[in-house]
């Protein structure tokens, strides 16, 4: 028995599966996940010191490979000041007015510890400014694990095959109107049944929650409009994409301007964050300047500032950065897509810059119900095969691989070769 299935077996007493977040468990791949001691540029390496190259890069996060040592060193030198005072620091003011002066869209910027925190205050603010209860979202869209939001989500829910959480009150989800990612009709038809009462439309802007899923032509710009036609804000949840199709984000990428933005995970560049934001007449509401409360012990805490305070220069300084991300995309994905066309397999590869997915189904994937169509036992079969040839990928169908800068040529060549046998060896 490997170190990874000792410390699991270990962990199943004390910790609800064993782990802190259930994707992680692995229990729809059939095996222990690894445990991981410790990561470095494009590998992490497991309790038996077994090196992988990953694909999980924390969720998006390490978008500069791991432990970055530009990044670290500003980690280090924070630490030596005091890991966190609860009260203001110059640093979340230099990382506020740095985004703010570089996203035209975030005039005013609030930091909190997690994705979900951002998410959960966005949609308050949305509601405290529109003074409205409903809100629209996208099957398969999953925006962290705030009561109202867990209907029709993706990610772990959606890998669980639950729609929704036990322990939500009904009341907490009435107001959550679930519309068909992709399909503009379903939305202007909750707007019509709910005329003057939907607060804000909140998407996904590439989906990254069910596999990848690309906004179709037209779709985010027709939620701009049918957004502005009926009073409700737009937010763009870009805690995944933030940051990675562009420094603005799939915001930037798309053209679109949304009224409030959530950002999560490689603001902090490691370090739990999240931070919401948007236009300046809307964020003038939140508590203490307005109504709206949202409050956070460790919120701007001085060594998360720093550190993603560092990521950030890194990735708006460096001109070559997004340029060396779409090229490290074409390539794995593309390479990808040739050796599934090669192989004739029944699968299709979705992706968009550094983020993608293999779809274990030969629909094209448009949404939540076409993800659905996918072989998640053939999915398994895979991520056995590439963790077992040294490649660790989301342990999940209905998740993304997120490519770093520290995801090389050869690093790629290493994958797309170990990929090449996995064809060979199911189309034999
Ligand atoms: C798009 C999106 N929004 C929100 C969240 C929630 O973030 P967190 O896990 O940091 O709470 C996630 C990921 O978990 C996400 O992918
Ligand atoms: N899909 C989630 C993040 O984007 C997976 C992370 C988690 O829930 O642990």
């Amino acid at each position: 028995m490997d170190r990874s299935q000792q410390l699991m077996d270990r962990a199943v007493k004390f910790i609800p599966g064993g782990v802190n977040s259930p994707v992680r468990a692995c229990g729809n791949v059939g095996m222990a996940p690894r445990f991981i001691q410790g990561a470095t540029g494009p590998y992490v390496i497991d309790a038996d010191s077994r090196r992988y190259i990953d694909y999980i890069c924390s969720w998006g996060p390490m978008i500069l490979g791991h432990n970055n040592p530009e990044v670290l060193d500003k980690v280090i030198r924070a630490c030596e000041n005091g890991l966190s005072f609860g009260a203001a620091t110059e640093a979340e003011v230099d990382i506020a007015e740095y985004i703010c002066t570089r996203i035209p869209h975030v005039e005013m910027i609030r930091m909190v510890n997690s994705g979900t925190e951002a998410v959960m205050s966005a949609i308050r603010l949305a509601r405290g400014y529109t003074k409205r209860d409903k809100i629209i979202k996208f099957a398969g869209n999953y925006h962290g694990h705030s009561d109202c939001l867990l209907v029709d989500a993706g990610s772990g829910l959606m890998t669980a095959g639950i729609p929704g959480s036990a322990g939500v009150p009904a009341g907490c989800t009435a107001d959550t109107l679930s519309a068909v990612y992709n399909d503009l009709d379903s939305v202007k038809k909750l707007f019509e049944a709910n005329e003057g009462k939907v607060a804000a439309v909140i998407v996904e802007p590439v989906a990254a929650n069910m596999g990848v899923v690309l906004p179709e032509k037209g779709f985010l710009k027709g939620l701009r409009e049918l957004c502005t036609q009926n009073g409700a804000l737009l937010i763009f949840d870009e805690v995944i994409t933030g940051f990675r199709l562009a420094f603005g984000g799939a915001a930037e990428r798309f053209k679109i301007k949304p009224d409030l933005v959530t950002y999560g995970k490689i603001i902090g560049g490691g370090m739990p964050v999240g931070a919401y934001g948007g236009r300046k007449e809307i964020m003038e509401l939140v508590a203490p300047l307005g109504p709206v409360y949202q409050a956070g012990t460790l919120s701007g805490n001085p060594v998360a500032m720093a550190a993603g305070m560092e990521q950030l220069k890194l990735l708006a300084e460096n001109p070559d950065i997004y340029s060396k991300l779409e090229a490290a995309g074409e390539k794995l994905y593309g390479g990808m897509e040739n050796l599934i066309r090669q192989y004739d397999l029944p699968c299709t590869v979705s992706h968009i810059g550094s983020l993608g997915c293999v779809f274990f189904t030969s629909a094209e994937v448009k949404n939540y119900e076409l993800a659905k169509t996918s072989d998640t036992e053939a999915f398994a079969g895979y991520y056995k095969f590439m963790l077992e040839h040294g490649i660790h990928l989301a342990p999940s169908q209905f998740e993304a691989m997120f490519l770093s800068l520290a995801h090389t040529d050869e690093i790629l060549d290493q994958t797309l070769e170990v990929f090449e046998d996995y064809c060979k060896s199911v189309s034999a």
